[in-house]
């Protein structure tokens, strides 16, 4: 069932290299078997590879004579070594030095690039993680980075249609295979960094003894956190669970959006009465936490925390987030912190992007981080790391405690004692059936903007509504005590519609409101919002 076996019939017949592309990364169908045909073939991934090598080669021919190096891990999913084997073979065809890391996580692969360690191959002048993060099992891609961070959408473009060429052109076999390319163990080299840092802060070899920390790996990647990063400092990891990689997910999604994949973490922390849950997802570049009452700190809570964190280092910097973020949330990193909150768009590079443009025209930020629990920081290059957001709590965990700030997980809970936040919340996802007769010759992005435009321009009518003064995207309202934001999704023909309110009816009210104009727009699937308002 994996890529390098598929049956022929469950196959896209004539692969479109631009559907692969998913914004900055790549995404596609590795797994026959399910309702989707696969389009990330073996082949094709062996295109994206000698496609990546071509490109590397243009941008850095003048910046060195060697040969160039690539490091390439992967997560937990079923598809990872047959796609491994593939791009791999695909960059050392051109020639290009191939390193594996075998099961990694996405920071650690960006952190390849800029690793002075000859022993271990580093610096890796462009690196691969092979992931399709939190989604099913049948899906997979790449991310790629060199040693000034992730590729863009323009990159990726560049890369899918060198691929296309490469893919229609060539059948020829090369004559590398994996097993003449290096394998070296870079996790460990990454873990202990991890280890010095929270040593290093806290004057001590095992800064955590006395705490009780387990770790929810979803059989994603991110077990390495519990056993080699905690253990080695001083915590008791009891209740660890999950922390074997199975690309099924048999338990849950790794993800902290997921509802259950949360629900699993806050039974382990209860169940155990640990003093701290943490929870990444697949890959390890998105991380939330559980405080030992079983309250999550995901989400707005996880962006206050650590928001309460840097503006205790950097006073009165600028906090990027998502556009999703609470109004309870700028009152706090605003009126508590004394920081400012700069609500951007969603979509974590469009985020981290934000933060980095705020320094270079002389605003001051430190911190770029999404409600999905991607964060962040800029003393650590601007790199979206899971394992680095939660350090930074261990960091603030240890230091409470020698203080005398209080035990177990009760410096953070007390740190975002006063956020306020909304009685009622919640999130509706209306899909645009792109070949419904309203579409016509549109777009959905175009059909989208118009429901967007109409809703803006019927606001007038209601005297209870009021217009966010700054919004980067969609259509954000206030009103009867809360909020709501209607916008396009980044990737899909959808319209998401976030709504929060001191309560239900409150809640019911926005949603009136945004029904009586979605309702006039035929090719939306309303449904879930006209059931909640029933
Ligand atoms: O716009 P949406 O459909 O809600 O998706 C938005 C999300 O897309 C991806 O998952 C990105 O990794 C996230 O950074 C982003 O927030």
């Amino acid at each position: 069932m994996f890529a390098g076996t598929y049956n022929a019939s469950t196959v896209v017949e004539k692969i479109d290299f631009r559907k692969l592309q998913n914004g900055s990364d790549i995404r596609g169908v590795a797994v026959a078997g399910g309702e989707e045909a696969v389009n990330l073939t073996v082949d094709v991934a062996k295109a994206i590879g000698a496609a990546f090598a071509q490109w590397l080669a243009d941008k850095k021919k003048e910046s060195t004579s060697s040969a160039l190096r690539v490091s390439i891990g992967h997560d937990s999913r079923i598809s990872a070594s047959s796609l491994e084997q593939a791009i791999a073979q695909g960059i050392g065809d051109t020639g290009l030095d191939v390193v594996l890391y075998g099961l990694a996580s996405t920071p650690a692969m960006f952190n390849s690039t800029v690793t002075e360690r000859e022993d271990l191959l580093c610096p890796a002048d462009g690196a691969i993680m092979i992931t399709a993060s939190h989604l099913p099992y049948n899906r997979n891609g790449f991310k790629f980075f060199t040693n000034t961070g992730g590729l863009g959408k323009a990159d990726i473009s560049d890369i899918l249609s060198r691929a296309a060429q490469i893919h229609s052109g060539s059948s020829s076999q090369g004559n590398v295979t994996s097993k003449d390319m290096k394998r070296v163990n870079y996790m460990d080299h990454y873990a202990s960094d991890l280890v010095k840092i929270v040593q290093a802060a806290g004057g001590k070899e095992r800064p955590l003894e006395g705490f009780h920390i387990l770790v929810d790996a979803g059989n994603g990647a991110g077990g390495f956190f519990a056993e080699k990063v905690l253990k080695p400092l001083g915590a008791d990891t009891t209740g660890s669970q999950f922390l074997e990689p199975d690309g099924m997910f048999p338990n849950h999604i790794p993800n902290p959006e997921d509802k259950k994949a949360m629900e699993a973490v806050t039974s382990a922390v209860l169940k155990h009465k640990a003093d701290l849950g943490i929870i990444f997802d697949t890959d390890v570049d998105r991380s939330a936490a559980v405080d030992s009452s079983g309250r999550e700190l995901n989400r707005n809570r996880l962006i206050a925390l650590i928001s309460a964190i840097v503006l205790a280092e950097h006073p009165g910097t600028t906090i990027v987030t998502d556009s999703i973020t609470s109004d309870g949330l700028t009152e706090f990193i605003e009126k508590k912190l004394g920081g400012k909150h700069h609500r951007f768009k969603r979509g974590y590079k469009n985020v981290i992007d934000e933060g980095i443009r705020l320094n270079s025209v002389g605003e001051e930020s430190h911190l770029a981080i999404e409600t999905s629990g991607h964060g962040a920081l800029k003393e650590n290059r601007w790199l979206d790391d899971g394992a680095y957001l939660m350090v930074k709590l261990l960091i603030k965990l240890a230091a409470g405690k020698a203080a005398g700030e209080g035990e177990g997980s009760e410096v953070l809970t007390r740190l975002i004692e006063s956020l306020e936040e909304a009685g009622f919340a919640t999130e509706f996802r209306l899909k645009i059936n792109e070949s419904h007769q309203d579409v016509g010759s549109k777009t959905f992005r175009e059909y989208g903007e118009e429901v967007l435009r109409r809703l803006e321009e019927s606001l007038s009518s209601d005297s209870n509504l009021t217009k966010a003064p700054k919004n980067y995207e969609g259509v954000r309202v206030s009103g009867h005590g809360g909020w709501f934001l209607l916008r396009l999704s980044l990737h899909d023909p959808v319209l998401p519609l976030n709504i929060e309110a001191p309560t239900k009816d409150a809640a019911q009210k926005l949603g009136s409101f945004v029904m009586e104009v979605v309702s006039g727009f035929k090719a939306l699937d309303v449904s879930s919002l006209q059931k909640f308002l029933t």
